[in-house]
């Protein structure tokens, strides 16, 4: 792993962002962006244009709070037939998701973005995987409901809650969790360059 002189801020409330990075070895400070930093994909943007504009607003508002270091922010998005699918509203709109999701392939989108202050130098990038969810049937559907493990999940689903209920056909692990390891890992060492 690269070492750096620098801190890393990690700017999420994102529990998962937070392990994957310790699991990685990296030593970070949370700071949370402000929940009116994000504003909500928007009908003229795909999923991909979403995630990426999104990471950069909640990096960007945690880098105005922030002198020295290097603010790593993500947003993590879900794509159905161009859908771009996010955080469920309550159970009904979760379930709703899940019917929609079972049985098809879909993309997983996450974005991630790096703030370097004081320089204020900017990168951003995206990873794409493709996933398959099984065709669920509605008892499996409600059971996972009732464990409210869908609770702030892109597409109202965790790959890491229900082991074989979601497939990876092609992509990155870690992406569809909401934080690409490998993305992240090259965007590090392009500071270096
Ligand atoms: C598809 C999928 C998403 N997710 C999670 C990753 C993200 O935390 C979440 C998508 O929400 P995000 O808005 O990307 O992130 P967040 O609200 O959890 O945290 P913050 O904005 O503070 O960084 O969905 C899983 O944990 N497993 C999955 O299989």
């Amino acid at each position: 792993m690269a070492k750096f002189a620098e801190s890393l801020i990690l700017a999420s409330q994102s529990p998962r962002r937070q392990l994957l990075l310790k699991e990685a070895g990296y030593d970070v400070t949370v700071i949370t962006p402000s929940p009116h930093a994000e504003t909500p994909p928007r009908l003229d943007e795909t999923p991909r244009e979403s995630v990426l504009r999104i990471a950069r607003e909640k990096a960007e508002d945690v880098a105005s709070r922030v002198d020295q270091g290097i603010i790593l922010a993500g947003d993590t998005l879900a794509e159905l037939n161009g859908r771009p699918l996010g955080k469920p509203a309550d159970r009904e709109h979760a379930r709703e998701i899940l019917r929609a999701l079972r049985g098809h392939d879909h993309f997983v989108w996450s974005a991630i973005c790096l703030w370097r202050r004081p320089m204020d130098e900017v990168l951003v990038d995206v990873d794409r995987t493709t996933v398959k969810m099984a065709p669920l049937s509605d008892d499996e559907i409600e059971e996972y409901l009732d464990s409210g493990l869908w609770e702030g999940k892109a597409g109202a689903f965790g790959i890491q809650d229900r082991t074989g209920w979601v497939e990876i056909d092609e992509g990155s692990l870690t992406n569809v969790v909401g934080l690409p390891m490998e993305l992240f890992r090259q965007m590090l060492s392009r500071f270096n360059e």
